[in-house]
């Protein structure tokens, strides 16, 4: 009983599920080096690690399991899982973070993925002061690229925001989505309802504990291309609560100081992601195919 008889058990549950990605409990250290932090959340480290054998650097995301059923420390093996089997099936797109192994040790898991280190893509927009639309809507569009291959599985992000888009490398336009923690496999029909995300990127379903679906990464998405072309958080109060307030009641406004000189197509893009119905909500492929993405200024980029 107990973790690790279970945790032999997800082993040879993955080793036989996931050829794709092997699963291993030999010892982390014995095939890489284990190098620098690169960020952190709540129950995880991300460290760069080089690859003994070849060189290759990789990101390794450490995260800390949950001993006890009881405990609020760590990870559960329902989340871990969730995360090793998103990425697993739609690592293959070019806008989604690749993974490549995953080891266990008695208190981690820890999964071997693709290193970016072009930083988060926030960080570029504010170095570059201002964005201009065309080169927001070019990110946008990879992010929609992205989005697109998740959905067609009906897999949800559940943490859209600038964070977890970065780009693979520092001047260069190539985004990554990461941190797939909170996504999940949602069939349209489902009543998946849950409390989750981060409360200035969540959409009204989730403020009002209804029915998530991959129009909640719309939402999110909607809030990212607002927050691109302006630096300003379209739906961030005082508090949570007004933050939370100002979404179901679907209150926002293209502020002068910051929309001045944003084209109406832009605001026409945006709007038809803040609605509060999410079956009226557009979709990736609606949005793909809207002329502030398609029109003759938005820059190629690869489908
Ligand atoms: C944090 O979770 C993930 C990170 C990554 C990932 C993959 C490659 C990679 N190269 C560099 C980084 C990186 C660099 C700085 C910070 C972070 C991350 O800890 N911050 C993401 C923000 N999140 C915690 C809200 C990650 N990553 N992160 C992939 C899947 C994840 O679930």
């Amino acid at each position: 009983g107990g973790w690790q008889s279970d945790c032999s058990a997800m082993l040879e549950k993955k080793r036989t599920m996931n050829p794709l990605v092997p699963w291993s409990d030999d010892l982390f250290e014995k095939y890489y080096d284990i190098c620098e932090e690169l960020g952190s959340g709540q129950f995880a480290v991300v460290r760069r690690v080089v690859c003994k054998a070849t060189g290759e650097e990789f990101a390794a995301k450490f995260i800390r399991k949950r001993r006890y059923a009881t405990s609020r420390r760590g990870v559960t093996r329902a989340h871990i899982e969730r995360e090793v089997d998103v990425l697993t099936e739609i690592g293959g797109h070019d806008a989604i973070i690749r993974l490549f192994a995953v080891f266990e040790t008695p208190s981690e898991v820890i999964l071997v993925l693709e290193l970016v280190s072009g930083g988060e893509l926030f960080d570029h927009v504010c170095a570059k002061e201002c964005l201009d639309e065309a080169e927001a809507a070019a990110f946008i569009k990879q992010i929609l690229l992205g989005v697109k291959h998740l959905h067609s599985r009906y897999i949800c992000h559940l943490d859209l925001k600038p964070e977890n888009v970065m780009l693979k490398r520092r001047g260069e336009t190539q985004i990554k989505l990461i941190d797939f923690g909170l996504s999940r496999r949602i069939p349209p029909g489902s009543q998946t309802k849950d409390m989750i995300g981060t409360p200035e990127f969540v959409a009204p379903e989730i403020v009002n504990f209804e029915a998530l679906g991959t129009a909640t990464d719309m939402w999110a998405l909607g809030v990212v291309t607002y927050i691109l072309l302006s630096g300003g958080s379209p739906f961030l109060g005082q508090t949570r609560d007004e933050t939370f307030c100002n979404i179901t009641a679907v209150d926002y406004h293209f502020d002068d100081c910051y929309f001045h000189s944003t084209s109406a197509l832009a605001k026409d893009f945006i709007r038809r992601l803040f609605v509060r119905d999410p079956r009226k909500r557009a979709t990736a492929e609606d949005c793909l195919r809207h002329p502030w993405i398609t029109g003759p200024d938005a820059e190629d980029t690869v489908d």
